[in-house]
């Protein structure tokens, strides 16, 4: 358990733009990821991504550890921005688009 932990809090760290997910960006396997990682992938940035149905510890111990309860959730620099509702909501507005965009890395 404690080694779940450890490894989401070193995914949060390590990665600015993070979604997890059910399923892949490719082939998301619910309707709530699916709506989800379409308005992430719309912003253009590149984005990190767990899919919690091949990690069943960290499906089992991140809605803890994030206080929420669902999936999809959405991290960026180390900040839980929310799931399908909220991340959708955003895009709407255009505020996903500019939260993205500052905290991508700089283009190589
Ligand atoms: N209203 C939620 C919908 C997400 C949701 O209800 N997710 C459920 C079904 S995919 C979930 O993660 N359940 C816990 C689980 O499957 O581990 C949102 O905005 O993200
Ligand atoms: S897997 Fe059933 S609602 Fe997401």
């Amino acid at each position: 358990m404690t080694d779940t932990i450890e490894n989401i809090k070193e995914q949060i760290a390590s990665n600015d733009i993070l979604l997890y997910m059910k399923g892949n960006p490719n082939q998301p396997m619910c309707g709530f990821s699916a709506r989800t990682v379409q308005s992430v992938m719309s912003c253009g940035q590149r984005f990190a991504y767990v899919d919690i149905l091949q990690n069943p510890d960290i499906r089992a111990e991140l809605p803890k550890y994030a206080n929420w309860p669902t999936f999809p959730q959405l991290w960026v620099k180390g900040e839980l921005i929310g799931g399908c509702d909220i991340v959708n909501e955003m895009f709407e507005k255009g505020e996903l688009q500019t939260l993205l965009a500052e905290a991508a890395p700089a283009a190589e």
